[in-house]
């Protein structure tokens, strides 16, 4: 089974104003209200490609009610931890361009992560949990590191997507796959990271630190993957961009969905960048036949050290 967590959930509140004024009153045209949090959408599009997923992390009030129920309704199991406060709610302003504001989270107790670490404790080497998002700021900065390391005592495929020092403390361990995009690579090594060689370059070392695959989306500048004995690139295809919310998230849902369908890593690169650009092309997350209606737009090169191989 694959499950995700998500430390600190949300509801996204999509707004869509025609010229956003800062410090003046804006009218929306049009609200959406998602359940949000990258480890929740990372399950929610598993799902609709067709792959069992549960859902864990942190949840309470009115709003973690509202999530719960969205996801029921998309037949997307859950087993949260009740926290009993208001999950946060993260606007997104869609304008001219995009701005989010994320809420802060919610202050856990011992309990609370004991509880947690207790559902990461009974996966098995049969199951991948992709912890995904940031991390409140009332849990140790190590958080990620202890569920990593319960997973790779139990030999459970630890999938991670987050960013900041979450993103640096994890380097050295066992990871199956880490997606950064090309900032947040640039920033692990602190360096800029503007070029399809300068991204396989930086992966490969992500790779010596214990990481078996890597994807680095750059956004619509197209994505590299490496692994094992194999450099790859990916165009992206063209499209209207819609809304960036959930792209990310959704390339490692398809990545890890085509690998568990049995897919080779080509087929899943290509699925995974499909899965990225079919989300943000629509307004929601992307539906299975978004996907499979981009991938034959979609090339898969090999880098060799004289540059990208046709
Ligand atoms: N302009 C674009 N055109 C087509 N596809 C895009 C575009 N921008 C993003 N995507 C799709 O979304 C994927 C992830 O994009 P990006 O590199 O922005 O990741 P991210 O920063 O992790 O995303 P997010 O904004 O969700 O956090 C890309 O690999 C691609 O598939
Ligand atoms: O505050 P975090 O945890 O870094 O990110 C949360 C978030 O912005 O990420 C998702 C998109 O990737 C959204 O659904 C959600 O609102």
């Amino acid at each position: 089974m694959i499950y995700s967590c998500t430390l600190n959930p949300s509801i996204d509140y999509v707004m869509s104003v025609h010229e956003f004024e800062a410090a003046g009153l804006n009218r929306a045209h049009q609200t959406f209200y998602y359940p949000g949090g990258k480890g929740i959408n990372v399950s929610r599009v598993m799902s609709r490609l067709g792959v069992d997923t549960a859902a864990l992390g942190f949840i309470g009030g009115f709003t973690g009610e509202f999530v719960k129920n969205f996801l029921s309704k998309e037949n997307v199991s859950h087993q949260f931890v009740d926290t009993g406060q208001t999950t946060r709610v993260n606007v997104k302003l869609k304008s001219s361009n995009e701005t989010e504001i994320n809420g802060p989270g919610p202050n856990l107790t011992e309990n609370h992560q004991q509880k947690l670490l207790e559902q990461v404790r009974s996966l098995t080497e049969e199951d991948t949990l992709v912890l995904a998002g940031s991390v409140p700021s009332s849990l140790p900065s190590d958080f990620y590191n202890t569920i990593a390391d319960i997973c790779y005592k139990n030999g459970t495929k630890f999938v991670a997507d987050t960013s900041g020092d979450a993103l640096k403390n994890l380097i050295g361990h066992p990871l199956f796959f880490l997606k950064p995009n090309h900032h947040e690579l640039g920033e692990l090594f602190s360096t800029n990271v503007d070029s399809i060689d300068k991204a396989a370059h930086y992966a490969a070392k992500l790779l010596d630190e214990g990481v078996k695959h890597v994807v680095i989306s750059m956004g619509g500048a197209g994505a590299v993957y490496v692994g094992e004995n194999k450099r790859l690139v990916a165009n992206v295809p063209k499209g209207k961009v819609k809304n960036s919310v959930g792209a990310g998230d959704s390339l490692v849902s398809g990545f890890i969905a085509a690998l568990h369908k049995g897919e080779s890593v080509e087929e899943a690169f290509r699925y995974g960048v499909a899965a990225g650009s079919a989300t943000a092309f629509n307004d929601d997350l992307c539906e299975r036949d978004d996907v499979e209606n981009l991938l034959n737009e979609i090339a898969i090169s090999s880098i060799n050290e004289e540059g990208i191989n046709q």
